[in-house]
């Protein structure tokens, strides 16, 4: 599949502080990306990067096949920026936020009226068209920001904690436009804190602490690499044969049986040992209703790979260096 963004070795640094520490990944066209990392951790300041608002101190980017340091205004011409504070203009109407922002981006005269009354539709603000945004509750004002960054229908999207403040309706709203976006062909880059949200959302996910890419891939991808050895869960129809057990033992890779009545609990030291598992279970007169394998939740692992991180690095909780740690490491 085609790469929409690339990123090599890609380094910013802000006097001692390096934001961005010698990242490198790529995506696809149709992706939701997910930049996960704790306040500081430089994902902001990739979004700018990426946008040619910043210029890198090392490596490079390709965004849409261009350079954002040298071509930059034609990628803010391919992109569209949903930044954290909603940047619409609350002393103007709906309708006149899109229109300007519309004419700013250089939207044909001939298309925009009509794509204004679209995204009005779309992001449910056509009966609120004409009031001014400073009377618009929070969530209004974040639809409105989305709409505003699809007004030059840009076909690579940037959003920084799109649902930020939000109550769980609108979040809910916000995540299904976002999950609509993707159906449109568009790609989006989504930095945000919330983990649930980004599971429920992204295809892959970065990572990110202080600058560093600590992680990249898919959520089952990474739970594989922290944990390769996992618990599968099997519910039984009756108590299964005696010598089951035993003879799961003695299968390569299980390192646990448990049998609670007809509850059989497994570990094994690879996933892809589940299968030979539940053909042994079968192949012994077991009756299996449910197989079950045990998974970790995005959260779970972005918390393990910090805390990791925090190990390895020799800091702190709070991600001050733990001078201790460092002379002992
Ligand atoms: N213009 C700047 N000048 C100096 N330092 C900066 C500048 N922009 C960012 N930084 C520093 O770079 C680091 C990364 O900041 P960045 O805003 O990219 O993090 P973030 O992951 O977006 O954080 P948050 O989740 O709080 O938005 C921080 O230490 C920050 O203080």
């Amino acid at each position: 599949m085609q790469e929409v963004i690339r990123v090599e070795n890609l380094t910013k640094r802000f006097g001692q502080v390096v934001a961005v520490n010698s990242v490198t990944f790529s995506i696809k066209v149709g992706e939701i990306f997910g930049v996960l990392g704790p306040n500081g951790a430089g994902k902001t300041t990739l979004v700018r990067l990426l946008n040619g608002v910043l210029t890198p101190s090392g490596g490079r980017a390709l965004v849409i096949g261009l350079d954002p340091v040298t071509q930059g205004t034609k990628v803010r011409k391919l992109t569209g920026v949903l930044t954290e504070a909603p940047a619409v203009y609350e002393r103007l109407t709906a309708r006149e936020n899109l229109l300007f922002f519309g004419a700013l981006y250089q939207v044909p005269p001939t298309v925009l009226p009509r794509r204004v009354e679209k995204l009005l539709a779309t992001f449910g603000l056509s009966e609120r068209a004409d009031d001014k945004v400073g009377a618009f509750s929070k969530g209004m004002k974040q639809r409105l920001a989305l709409a505003r960054t699809l007004i030059h229908d840009p076909p690579l999207l940037f959003l920084d904690e799109p649902t930020a403040g939000l109550d769980p309706e609108v979040s809910h709203q916000v995540n299904e436009l976002i999950k609509d976006l993707k159906q449109s062909g568009h790609t989006v880059f989504l930095c945000t804190h919330n983990l649930a949200e980004a599971q429920h959302l992204c295809d892959r996910v970065a990572v990110l602490n202080r600058g560093h890419l600590l992680a990249l891939g898919t959520p089952v991808e990474l739970e594989r690499k922290l944990w390769p050895a996992s618990w599968v869960d099997l519910e039984l129809w009756a108590l299964p044969p005696e010598n089951l057990i035993s003879s799961l033992r003695a299968i390569p890779g299980v390192k646990e049986v448990v049998l609670n009545h007809t509850h059989l609990a497994v570990q094994v030291n690879r996933r892809e040992r589940i299968p030979y598992i539940v053909a042994e279970v079968a192949r012994r007169g077991g009756q299996i209703l449910r197989v079950n394998p045990r998974e970790r939740s995005l959260e779970e692992i972005y918390l393990e790979l910090q805390q990791r991180y925090i190990a390895q690095a020799g800091l702190d909780g709070s991600g001050r260096e733990n001078k201790e740690k460092v002379v002992k490491g």
